[in-house]
C-alpha cells in the first residue's frame, strides 16, 4: 500500500473537518426548511381540502334550500294555512312531486301540521306517527323564522343516511302553522368527505354542529360524541375559518376548520402530526445522506487533486534532493515539475541543493588534498615523510618491474648532529635540519624526490639514473651541505650510502643495502660517500 504523506494526512484532516462543518451548516439549515416547507405543504394541503369539501356541501346544498324557501314562500301560490282543504293538500303534494322529480338527492319533501298530520307523496307513516313529535319539526321550532340546522340522521327502515332541513309554515297572522321539511341523501357528501389527498392520504375530513357534536366522521364511532379535543382549541365563532394545531389523547393534531352557518355545520380537515412527519424525517433523511455523500465525495475529490498538484511534485522534489545530497545527482529525473508556482520553487530549490553540494565538494576535496600533504609531508622541513618516500619507491620498483627504467636511491645521516643539538640547543638543530632539505632540493632535479628518513637521516629518490651518474648527484649533495653557510658558522657533513636498483633487488633489500652502506660511511670516517 501507498505510504500517506504527512502533508497528505493534513490536507486530508483539514478539507475533512472543513466538509463536517459545511454538513452541518447545511443540515442544520436545510433540515430547518424543509421541515417547515413540509408543514406549511400540509397546512395548505389541509387548507384547499377543507376549502374544496366545504364548496362541495354548500353546492349541495343550496338547491335544496332555495326549494324550502320557495315552498314556503306566497310565490309558491300555496296557502298552507288551508291545509285541511283537499285543493289545497293536492296542491301542495303536486309541489312536492315537482320538486322530488327536478332536484337531485332529494329523498322527501314534506310538511307537517300542528294537528299531527303529514302532508307527502309515496309514504305511509306509521298509525301513532304525530309530526309534531319528530325531530325536523321541532328543529324547525328552534330555528324560526330561519331554516333549521342540517341535521343528518340514519333512516330507520332502509339504514341510510340523510340530512333534514326544515322551516316553519306560517298563516296570514305570521303564526306557526306547520313545518315544512326535506330529507336528501348524504351519500354524494359522505363520499366526498372521504376521498383521500393523493400527498397526504392520512388526512381526513369530519362535521361537527356548533356545539362540538360530531355529524358526520370517516370513523363510525366518533359519530354523535362530544369532541373535546378540537373543540376546546377552536376559537369564537366570529372567526369562520382557520388552522389550528391541538393536542388531544397525547397525540397531536394539525386541523384546518370552516363554519358553514347557513347549516350550522364546522366542516374540519385535520391529520395526525405524526403522520405527516414521518415523510418529512424521510426527506430530510434522505437529502442529508445526499449531502453528506456529495460533501465527503468533493472532500476526497478535493484531497485526491491537491495531492496530486501539491504533494507529488513535493515529493518528487524531496526524492531529488535525496538523489543529489547521495551524489547521485547527475541521474536524469523522469520528472518534470509543474509549470507552476510550485514547480518554479521546485526547481529553485533544486538548483540550490545542487550548488550547495557542489560547493561541499570542492570544500571537500581542498580538505582532502590539505590532509594528503599533511599526511605525506613531514612537518619539519616540508620535505616528503618516511611513507610518502616508501611510496614513491614502490612505484620506481614497479616502473623498473614493467619497463627495466634505472634508479638510484640515496640515503644519508648528518655527522655528528647530536653535538649540535647538545652545543646549541634543539631549535638551532631544527634549523640545520630545515637548511638540509633546503639545500639539497635546491641542488637535485625536479624530478629526484627527497625525503626524510627519520631523525637527522635522509633519503634521495633519482628515477632514470644509472649508479655512475647516481654518484655524481651524490657528490653534489654532500658538497653543497659542505658549503653551505649552517647557522652559528656549523660545518656540517652528511655520510651517504648509494645504490642502483638492480634485478633482484627488493623494497626491503635495497633500503637494508643503503643503510648499510651508509652505515659503512660512518665506520670509514664520516663525510663520505659510500656505493
Ligand atoms: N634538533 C633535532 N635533533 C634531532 C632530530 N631528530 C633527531 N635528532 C637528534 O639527532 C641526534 C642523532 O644522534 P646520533 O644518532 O647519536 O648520531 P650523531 O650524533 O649524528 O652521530 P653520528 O651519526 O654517529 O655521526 C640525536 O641527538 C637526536 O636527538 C630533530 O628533528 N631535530
Amino acid at each position: 500500500m501507498k505510504k500517506v504523506s504527512k502533508l497528505q494526512r493534513q490536507i486530508f484532516t483539514i478539507t475533512t473537518a472543513l466538509a463536517l462543518f459545511i454538513i452541518l451548516l447545511l443540515g442544520i439549515s436545510i433540515s430547518s426548511i424543509l421541515y417547515t416547507q413540509g408543514i406549511d405543504g400540509a397546512e395548505t394541503a389541509l387548507r384547499n381540502k377543507n376549502r374544496s369539501v366545504t364548496t362541495l356541501i354548500l353546492g349541495y346544498f343550496a338547491p335544496l334550500r332555495q326549494a324550502i324557501e320557495y315552498s314556503t314562500s306566497p310565490d309558491s301560490g300555496i296557502d298552507h294555512s288551508r291545509f285541511e282543504e283537499h285543493d289545497t293538500r293536492q296542491a301542495i303534494l303536486n309541489l312536492f312531486e315537482v320538486l322530488q322529480k327536478t332536484i337531485p338527492n332529494v329523498n322527501y319533501i314534506f310538511s307537517g301540521y300542528e294537528d299531527g298530520s303529514l302532508l307527502i307523496n309515496n309514504y305511509t307513516p306509521p298509525a301513532d306517527f304525530n309530526a309534531v313529535d319528530r325531530p325536523w319539526y321541532q328543529a324547525a321550532l328552534d330555528m324560526h323564522p330561519l331554516i333549521s340546522d342540517g341535521m343528518p340522521y340514519q333512516d330507520i327502515i332502509s339504514k341510510e343516511w340523510l340530512v333534514s332541513f326544515g322551516k316553519t309554515l306560517l298563516n296570514a297572522n305570521e303564526e306557526i302553522i306547520g313545518v315544512l321539511s326535506i330529507d336528501a341523501g348524504m351519500d354524494t357528501i359522505i363520499e366526498a368527505l372521504s376521498v383521500k389527498d393523493q400527498h397526504y392520504p392520512t388526512v381526513y375530513n369530519y362535521v361537527l354542529n356548533t356545539q362540538g357534536m360530531v355529524l358526520i366522521h370517516p370513523d363510525e364511532g366518533m359519530r354523535d360524541t362530544f369532541h373535546q379535543g378540537i373543540y376546546a382549541h377552536l376559537p369564537s365563532a366570529d372567526v369562520t375559518r382557520g388552522s389550528l394545531n391541538y393536542r388531544d389523547e397525547g397525540r397531536q393534531f394539525l386541523a384546518h376548520f370552516d363554519r358553514i352557518e347557513t347549516l350550522g355545520w364546522i366542516v374540519v380537515t385535520e391529520v395526525n402530526l405524526a403522520d405527516i412527519r414521518q415523510p418529512i424525517m424521510k426527506t430530510i433523511i434522505f437529502t442529508l445522506l445526499m449531502i453528506v455523500t456529495g460533501s465527503l465525495l468533493a472532500t476526497w475529490l478535493m484531497s485526491f487533486v491537491l495531492s496530486r498538484h501539491i504533494i507529488a511534485p513535493l515529493k518528487k522534489l524531496q526524492n531529488r534532493v535525496q538523489e543529489i545530497t547521495e551524489g547521485r545527482g547527475d541521474k536524469i529525473s523522469e520528472y518534470s515539475f509543474p509549470n507552476n508556482e510550485i514547480g518554479m520553487i521546485s526547481e529553485a530549490i533544486e538548483q540550490l541543493t545542487e550548488n550547495a553540494l557542489i560547493h561541499k565538494n570542492v570544500e571537500l576535496k581542498i580538505k582532502n588534498l590539505q590532509l594528503d600533504a599533511l599526511s605525506n609531508t613531514d612537518q619539519l622541513t616540508e620535505i616528503a615523510n618516511r611513507r610518502k618516500m616508501l611510496e614513491i619507491i614502490q612505484a620506481e620498483i614497479n616502473r623498473f618491474d614493467r619497463h627495466k627504467t634505472p634508479f638510484s636511491i640515496f640515503m644519508f645521516d648528518v655527522d655528528h648532529f647530536k653535538r649540535v643539538n647538545d652545543t646549541f640547543g634543539h631549535d638551532l638543530g631544527d634549523q640545520v635540519l630545515i637548511d638540509i632539505a633546503r639545500v639539497v632540493r635546491s641542488s637535485i632535479r625536479r624530478t629526484d624526490t627527497l625525503g626524510r628518513w627519520g631523525g637527522e637521516e635522509f633519503i634521495l629518490i633519482c628515477p632514470e639514473t644509472e649508479l655512475n651518474t647516481a654518484h655524481n648527484v651524490a657528490e653534489k649533495v654532500c658538497s653543497a651541505i659542505r658549503h653551505h653557510a649552517f647557522p652559528a658558522n656549523l660545518s656540517i657533513t652528511v655520510s651517504l650510502g648509494l645504490s642502483e636498483f638492480r634485478s633482484g633487488h627488493t623494497l626491503e633489500t635495497i633500503l637494508a643495502e643503503i643503510d648499510q652502506k651508509m652505515y659503512r660511511a660512518k665506520q670509514n670516517g664520516r663525510n663520505r660517500i659510500e656505493i
